[in-house]
């Protein structure tokens, strides 16, 4: 790049700077405006005189503490605009941008310059200086190289001449580099970004969004948006930089709070929640399928990953679990509820002081009252009404008990101010205030009954889950699933021994909550916009259709790799099948990513030819060391090859993790190292937080991560020897970006035998 045009550019960017700083003073200025105001109008709070004495007086105070508030409010959102502004600016200080484009949009307009960053800058109304990575004609950067290209406005396509691409690296108000190029985005800047070392902490990747990623991003038209990645491809980097997107696009009318990102387990949320941040937005909500489940069941032990992933190893009511993940199965749930439109629902008595209050069949009987127009919900808020009517009208009558005239009349004075609160005590009678005492009294101990009969306490949901179970071979042909009889009604009779010792499994959960959810005429949460579901090859149909029965409002956008499904696996397959019947056709999108950037060519190449059928993957072309597998027979001669290898990673500056395939594993391996006196962090829990250095994880809590290095524990014939872990071992070691190294003890995993010998590095021969 000849010297002339990177002064020049410097100039320009200097001149920038300067009018960053400039607006900086004023954010700050704004910051300290607005947080003097609200001192100011908390003291006036403090000093607004409480006239409670008669009821203009107490009006009166209301409203100006309202005034008061609303005020406070202003003052608050104006703090809070600035101190974002100001967090922007100062990114801005030190990169302003990283692009610049020049095009003309018709012969007839002035050719234009515009410089890219992460947030948009003016100087004044309408002449931006930097323009945000997330504008509509930011588009052109991503999409295409020179010459004509159309990107999307709100108001419809535009087409601009591209004349100049320029990529720059910028840093602390400097030019690094400034190169230009006629590519989408240019493979120098790619390799770059890619060359870095691995982090605990995901990065966000704007500078370098490749042209597929920002289809992803960029799309308003499809309710399902079905992303198949290949391992490393990008499916989370370019999902975060969506949530960013959108929370731009639809600035004012969507709030991060209505974006709800699910995600394989907690380690992983860990590992991705600073990218938001990083470009000046909020996270979004951010939880697993199990923590949403969970959350609305306190007292059940809903079973954890590591049961999961053991429960799926063995082969037990293997037909039994796929028959409770179908599609199939969800419609049985619906079915089943409707059916208790006519009949069947449980209920429980309610109870006052240990006697029956209104027995189960007096509600039922109340409950089916009403004609055929009434649906689960209005029928429950129907019987709802009926059971307050009774209740008032036993309250009445409880007010003349011998029992509460006692109590009134044994009641301090500590008790009556309770009782009487802030009401008026001005009663025309000692009549009148007697029967207010005893109504409150009354009332107070039919609390519990109000709260049964509000919260509806009365519907027996354990004992309807119970029939439910038993019920189920009615509604479907246990024979199209490959489920006798007596494998259902074995398997029923575990999950009810389970369920009495608080304990459930993920996928009677998902059919326990929905069955509540349709008795109760729950229709979801509404305010939710977006739902984001990460790995969601491991998610049954019937989660999914749960999922967008709790979020009827949102739209979807679901990533995975039918490569990588370690829970459902060969049914990951069919999970597409069932999705396309969910959403409608003319509002899915599928995009498929095929390269993959995580890891080197030798690493892709090498974990590619691990899949038999597997998905199509590309190498981004990187170079790097082949794999190497080394089988030892002894354990000893394994860990010290082990501790051979960190030490050369570690002088490589290559952060490793050392997958074993469960917990157990991990844990021996943990202690051996320790023995050896070398450190190393185990990761036990989802829980935890992933530190630097050398980790040791089991394979269920590595999904989505990933390492400079990984080693994988034990890649024996006894570990890994059915072929129903080829994809468990897939996702192990598409983990690593720049070294992988497999040790097995004994003899190799058959799951290896057909990949290619010239792939990797066969440290025994
Ligand atoms: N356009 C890009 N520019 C720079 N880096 C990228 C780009 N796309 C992906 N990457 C990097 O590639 C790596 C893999 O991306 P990511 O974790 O999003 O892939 P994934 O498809 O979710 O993978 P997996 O399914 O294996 O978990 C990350 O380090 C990410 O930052």
């Amino acid at each position: 790049m000849a010297e002339s045009i990177r002064d020049h550019e410097q100039q320009h960017l200097d001149a920038v700077v300067d009018k960053v700083k400039q607006a900086e003073v004023v954010a700050e200025q704004d910051i300290n405006t607005a947080a003097r105001d609200r001192k100011d109008i908390e003291r006036a709070f403090g000093e607004v005189h409480l006239n409670t004495g008669s009821y203009e007086g107490m009006t009166d105070t209301a409203m100006s503490l309202r005034a008061q508030q609303q005020m406070l409010d202003e003052r608050q959102n104006s703090w809070q605009r600035a101190t974002s502004r100001l967090d922007v600016l100062q990114k801005l200080e030190k990169t302003p941008y990283f692009a610049r484009i020049d095009f003309q949009e018709g012969a007839a307009n002035k050719p234009e310059s515009i410089y890219i960053g992460l947030g948009s800058f003016a100087d004044s109304p309408d002449h931006f200086l930097i323009y945000d990575w997330r504008a509509p004609i930011s588009s052109i950067y991503y999409d295409g190289g020179l010459g004509d290209i159309t990107y999307q406005t709100p108001d419809g396509p535009q087409t601009v001449d591209v004349k100049l691409k320029r990529q720059f690296q910028i840093k602390d108000g400097a030019i690094l580099t400034v190169f230009d190029t006629d590519e989408v985005v240019g493979d120098q800047m790619l390799m770059e970004a890619l060359g870095n070392a691995s982090d605990t902490k995901m990065k966000s990747i704007v500078t370098t969004i490749q042209k597929e990623q920002n289809q992803i991003i960029r799309d308003t038209k499809s309710d399902l948006l079905f992303v198949q990645g290949a391992a490393g491809s990008g499916k989370t980097a370019a999902v975060l930089q969506r949530v960013a997107w959108l929370l731009y696009r639809y600035r004012g009318n969507l709030t991060a709070g209505q974006v709800v990102l699910f995600s394989p387990n907690q380690l992983f949320n860990d590992y991705i929640n600073q990218v938001l941040p990083e470009l000046g937005e909020q996270n979004m909500v951010q939880m697993t399928y199990l923590q949403y489940t969970n959350r609305r069941l306190p007292k059940i032990q809903v079973e954890t990953l590591q049961q999961r992933f053991s429960a799926t190893t063995s082969n037990d009511f293997r037909n039994v679990a796929a028959l409770k993940g179908s599609l199939a199965y969800f419609d049985v749930v619906t079915a089943y509820a409707n059916h208790l439109e006519q009949a069947d629902m449980h209920f429980r008595d309610i109870k006052f002081r240990d006697q029956v209050f209104v027995s189960k069949e007096k509600i039922a009987e109340i409950y089916y009252s009403f004609n055929e127009n009434y649906h689960l919900g209005n029928r429950l808020s129907a019987t709802r009404e009926t059971l307050i009517k009774m209740l008032n009208r036993r309250i009445s009558s409880e007010i003349h008990d011998k029992w509460v005239e006692e109590t009134v009349q044994n009641l301090t004075k500590e008790q009556v101010d309770t009782l009487f609160g802030d009401q008026p005590r001005e009663f025309d009678s000692e009549e009148k205030e007697y029967r207010f005492l005893a109504r409150q009294i009354v009332m107070q101990a039919f609390k519990p009954v109000q709260l049964a009969i509000s919260r509806s306490r009365y519907l027996n949901i354990n004992a309807q889950y119970a029939h439910f179970l038993r019920h189920v071979p009615k509604l479907l042909n246990l024979d199209d699933y490959q489920v006798t009889d007596m494998q259902w009604n074995d398997s029923v009779d575990a999950t009810l021994a389970g369920y009495r010792d608080h304990q459930l499994s993920l996928a009677d959960t998902s059919a326990y909550l929905y069955l509540y959810d349709l008795m109760t005429g729950k229709k979801g949460e509404k305010e939710i916009r977006f739902v984001f579901i990460d790995e969601v090859q491991d998610y049954s149909a019937f989660q999914l259709a749960f999922l967008k029965f709790s979020f009827p409002r949102a739209r979807f956008t679901l990533l995975g790799d039918l490569n990588q499904a370690i829970f459902t696996q060969e049914n990951s397959r069919t999970l597409l099948g069932e999705l396309s019947t969910m959403f409608d056709p003319e509002k899915t999108r599928v995009v498929q990513l095929t390269k993959s950037y995580r890891s080197t060519q030798q690493i892709t190449d090498f974990t590619k030819d691990l899949l038999v059928d597997g998905e199509q993957i590309t190498a981004f072309d990187r170079t790097g060391d082949k794999p190497h597998v080394y089988v030892a027979d002894t354990q000893s001669a394994l860990h010290a090859r082990l501790i051979d290898q960190l030490t050369a990673n570690d002088a490589a500056d290559e952060t490793t993790a050392i997958i074993g395939k469960t917990l157990a594993e991990c844990e021996a391996v943990a202690e051996e190292l320790k023995a050896a006196g070398v450190h190393a962090t185990l990761i036990r829990t989802e829980n935890q937080r992933l530190v630097s250095g050398t980790l040791i994880i089991p394979a269920y809590l590595a999904k989505g991560l990933e390492f400079d290095a990984i080693i994988v524990w034990d890649a024996s014939a006894t570990v890994y020897g059915d072929e129903s872990e080829r994809q468990l071992l897939y996702t192990i070691c598409s983990r690593a970006m720049h070294q992988l190294t497999i040790l097995a003890q004994g003899e190799l995993t058959p799951l290896m035998s057909h990949v290619d010998q010239a792939l990797y590095v066969d440290e025994t021969k």
